[in-house]
C-alpha cells in the first residue's frame, strides 16, 4: 500500500536453509563448481583426450615405451615421407588435426617443434604452406568432417552417412594400369584378356608427383593406417592417403581397424594409397586415355589415384595387391565371401559383381567371415577386410534384415537418394546410379566371427547370375567342372558395377574375378584345384539369375528358394540327392530340395517356349566355348590328365 506515493519497502523474507543436514526440502546435487575460467574453457571440457582406438578389442592398451609427443613426431615424420616430392626431394610442412580447429596455437607449436627439414633443393610456395593431417579419426570426428567440408555429405533417419562419389558411381577397370618393369614383366599377366595394362615407371612417378601435389596443396588431408588379412601371420600394413572423410570413413571401415597398441607400434607401412580423386590425370601424359587413372606400382609398393572418386576403387585396388603377394606365399586369393555353420563347416561364395556374395554370405543362421575377400592358406581361410560392401538396390529389411540394421551410424552410404524432410532413403530410386552401396564394419553383422577366420571349405559355391536363364538354378559339380566354371568365372548381369555397363550381358571374368588377379588365371585356378582335392570340398554352381525365360520374359529366382538351396548345400542333404544329367552343359542336378518347387530345378520345366530354350541354351553354350578357347593352350597343375578332364568339362554339342 503507498502512502503519500512514496512506495513501502517490502517486508525481508524469511531465510531459506539450504544446508545440506537441514530439513531435506532443498538439497544440493550441483556438485562442485566447474573449474574453468572462460566459456571457451568450459567448452574444451567437452572433449575428453584420447587415442583412437578400434571397436574390436576395447581401449585398453599399453602406453609405455614413447612419449606422446615422440610418438607423434615419428607419425608426423613418417607421413612427410610419405608425401614427399620426390623431384623437390621435400615433404610437405605437417601439423595434427582439422585446420578450422581453435587451437592454431597450439598446433604451430607442435609444427614448430616437429617440422622435420629436408634439405630443400629448390624453393617453392608450396614448401612454405602447412598440410593438416588428420590421422585415423574415429567415425564421428569423420562425420563432423564430412558433413563441414564435403557436399552431398547427410545424416539419414537410420544414422548412416550418405555420401556422393561424384561422376563416377562405379569401378573404371579401363583406366587401371600397372607399371612394367623387369620382374613385373615376367610374373604377371600381360595382353588379351588381362586386366593389367602397361605403364613404364616414369610415367607413374609423373601421376604420382601430380597426386601428392594436389595433395600438399590442400589444407588437409586424412590419413588411415590399418591391417589387410585376419591371418596374423600373412597381415599387410597399409595407409591410405585421401582428400575427403568419406574416403577416410569407408577405409576405415573397409579395412581391419589396429588397436590402440598397434597403432603405436605401426611404423613403415607395407602399401600406401594416393587417393587425389578429385583431380584429373594428365590426358597428355603417356598411356593415359581419359581423364581417370588407377596406378600401380608393386617395386615401390604404390598406388595412385586421379580423376575419380568412388571409394571402391580402394579396396578393389589392394585386392588386386594381395592376388600378387599372396600367391608368391602359396596362399590363394579369392574373390568370394565366406561363412561357417554352428558345426564348422565352411562355405565360399565366388561371383562376379552381383551374383550374391555379400546377401548369400550374410546368413542369419551362420557366422560370417567376410562378403568379398578372402585367403586360402594351409591353415584355412581368412578374410582380407574388417568391412562390408552391400550392393543397396532395392534392399528390403524383409529379405535382409542383416544387411538393412547394419545400415546405422558410422556406416557409409553412396550415392542413394533419400527424403529431404525424414531423410528416410528410398533404395529403390535408381536416380543417382543402379550401384548404390552401402560401406559398414563387419562386426555390424550380428553373427560374425571376429577374428574373421575358418577351417578349410567344405563347400566352394559358384554364384553365376544368369539372365539367360538356362542354367539350372543349382547343379552339383565334379572337380574338373568346378574347375571348368572357375576359370571361365560367367554371369550375365543387367546392370553393373563397372562404370558403362547398363544392359543385360555376359560376361567372362577368369576365376570370378579378371579385373584383380594379377597372375595369370591357370596360377589361382591349379592353386584351387589343389585345396579343394587335399580338403575334400564339393563344387556347386547356383544361378541367382532368370528363370522361366530370359530377362524380358521370365523372372530372377526368389531369393528365398536360393537360400534354401543354399541350405541344403551347407546342411550335406543336397550331397545325398538324386541326381540328373542335363543336357549340352552335362550338370548333375537334383530332383528335389526342401522348401523349392521341385519344376524350378529344372530350367526347361519353366519355359513356355521350349524352342526358345534350346536355342538360348546353345547360344549361351558358344559363348562358353569361344571364352574358353584362350586357356586350351594352358597346362593347369603337374599332370596333363586335369587340364585333359576340365577341357572336356565344359558344354558338348
Ligand atoms: N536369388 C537371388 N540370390 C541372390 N541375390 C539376389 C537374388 N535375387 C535378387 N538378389 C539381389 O541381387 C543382389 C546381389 O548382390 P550382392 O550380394 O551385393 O552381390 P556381390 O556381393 O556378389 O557383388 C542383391 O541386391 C540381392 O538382393
Ligand atoms: C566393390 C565391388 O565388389 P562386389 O560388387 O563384388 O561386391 C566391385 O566389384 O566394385
Ligand atoms: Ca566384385
Ligand atoms: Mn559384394
Amino acid at each position: 500500500m503507498a502512502t503519500n506515493g512514496v512506495p513501502m519497502p517490502r517486508s525481508p523474507l524469511a531465510r531459506i536453509l539450504t544446508d545440506k543436514k537441514g530439513d531435506g526440502i532443498c538439497h544440493d546435487d550441483s556438485g562442485k563448481a566447474v573449474r574453468a575460467q572462460t566459456i571457451d574453457e568450459l567448452h574444451s571440457l567437452q572433449k575428453k583426450r584420447s587415442a583412437p582406438t578400434t571397436p574390436l578389442e576395447g581401449a585398453q592398451g599399453v602406453f609405455a615405451t614413447l612419449s606422446e609427443d615422440e610418438r607423434q613426431r615419428q607419425q608426423l615424420q613418417s607421413i612427410s615421407a610419405s608425401l614427399a616430392s620426390l623431384t623437390r626431394g621435400t615433404g610437405p610442412k605437417l601439423v595434427r588435426g582439422d585446420p578450422a580447429a581453435k587451437s592454431a596455437q597450439a598446433v604451430s607449436h607442435v609444427a614448430h617443434h616437429h617440422h622435420v627439414e629436408a634439405p630443400t633443393i629448390s624453393v617453392s610456395d608450396s614448401s612454405l604452406k602447412f598440410t593438416h593431417v588428420l590421422y585415423n579419426l574415429s567415425s564421428a570426428e569423420l562425420y563432423e568432417l564430412a558433413i563441414k567440408y564435403e557436399k552431398g555429405s547427410f545424416i539419414t533417419s537410420s544414422g548412416a552417412l550418405a555420401t556422393m562419389s561424384g561422376a563416377k558411381t562405379g569401378r573404371s577397370p579401363r583406366d587401371k594400369r600397372v607399371v612394367i618393369d623387369e620382374t613385373t614383366q615376367d610374373e604377371l599377366w600381360w595382353g588379351k584378356g588381362s586386366p593389367n595394362i602397361e605403364m613404364d615407371e616414369h610415367t607413374f612417378m609423373v601421376n604420382r608427383e601430380r597426386a601428392v601435389d594436389y595433395l600438399n596443396s590442400l589444407d588437409k588431408v586424412f590419413v588411415n593406417d590399418q591391417f589387410l588379412n585376419w591371418d596374423p601371420q600373412n597381415r599387410i600394413k597399409v595407409r591410405i592417403v585421401s582428400a575427403r572423410a568419406y574416403h577416410s570413413l569407408f577405409m576405415h571401415n573397409m579395412c581391419i581397424r589396429p588397436t590402440l597398441e598397434e597403432l603405436e607400434n605401426f611404423g613403415t607401412p607395407d602399401f600406401t594409397i594416393y587417393n587425389a580423386g578429385q583431380f584429373p590425370c594428365n590426358r597428355y601424359t603417356h598411356y593415359m586415355t581419359s581423364s581417370t587413372s588407377i596406378d600401380l606400382n608393386l617395386a615401390r609398393r604404390e598406388m595412385v589415384i586421379l580423376g575419380t572418386q568412388y571409394a571402391g576403387e580402394m579396396k578393389k585396388g589392394l585386392f588386386g595387391v594381395m592376388h600378387y603377394l599372396m600367391p608368391k606365399r602359396q596362399i590363394l586369393s579369392l574373390h568370394s565371401g565366406c561363412n561357417m555353420g554352428k558345426d564348422g563347416d565352411v562355405a565360399l561364395f565366388f561371383g562376379l559383381s552381383g551374383t550374391g556374395k555379400t546377401t548369400l554370405s550374410t546368413d542369419h543362421n551362420r557366422f560370417l567371415i567376410g562378403d568379398d575377400e578372402h585367403c586360402w592358406s594351409d591353415n584355412g581361410v581368412s578374410n582380407i577386410e574388417g568391412g562390408c560392401y552391400a550392393k543397396c538396390i532395392d534392399l528390403s529389411r524383409e529379405k535382409e534384415p542383416d544387411i538393412w540394421n547394419a545400415i546405422k551410424f558410422g556406416t557409409v552410404l553412396e550415392n542413394v537418394v533419400f527424403d529431404e524432410y525424414t531423410r528416410e532413403v528410398d533404395y529403390g530410386e535408381k536416380s543417382v546410379t543402379e550401384n548404390t552401396r552401402a560401406a559398414y564394419p563387419i562386426e555390424y553383422i550380428p553373427n560374425a566371427k571376429i577374428p574373421c577366420v575358418a577351417p578349410h571349405p567344405k563347400n566352394v559355391i559358384l554364384l553365376a547370375c544368369d539372365a539367360f536363364g538356362v542354367l539350372p538354378p543349382v547343379s552339383k559339380l565334379s572337380l574338373a567342372q568346378t574347375m571348368y566354371h572357375f576359370i571361365s568365372g560367367y554371369t550375365a548381369l543387367v546392370a553393373g558395377t563397372e562404370d558403362g555397363i547398363k544392359e543385360p550381358t555376359a560376361t567372362f571374368s577368369a576365376c570370378f574375378g579378371a579385373a584383380f588377379i594379377m597372375l595369370h588365371p591357370t596360377k589361382y585356378a591349379a592353386m584351387l584345384a589343389e585345396k579343394m582335392q587335399k580338403h575334400g570340398a564339393t563344387g556347386w554352381l547356383v544361378n541367382t539369375g532368370w528363370s522361366g525365360g530370359s530377362y524380358g520374359t521370365g523372372n530372377r529366382i526368389k531369393l528365398a528358394y536360393t537360400r534354401k538351396i543354399i541350405d541344403a548345400i551347407h546342411s550335406g542333404s543336397l550331397l545325398n540327392a538324386t541326381y540328373e544329367k542335363t543336357e549340352v552343359f552335362g550338370l548333375e542336378i537334383p530332383t528335389e530340395i526342401e522348401g523349392v518347387p521341385s519344376e524350378l530345378l529344372r530350367p526347361e520345366n519353366t519355359w513356355d517356349d521350349k524352342h526358345a530354350y534350346k536355342n538360348t541354351l546353345s547360344k549361351l553354350a558358344c559363348l562358353f566355348k569361344n571364352n574358353f578357347e584362350t586357356f586350351t593352350n594352358y597346362k593347369i597343375g603337374k599332370g596333363n590328365k586335369l587340364t585333359e578332364d576340365i577341357l572336356a568339362a565344359g558344354p558338348n554339342f
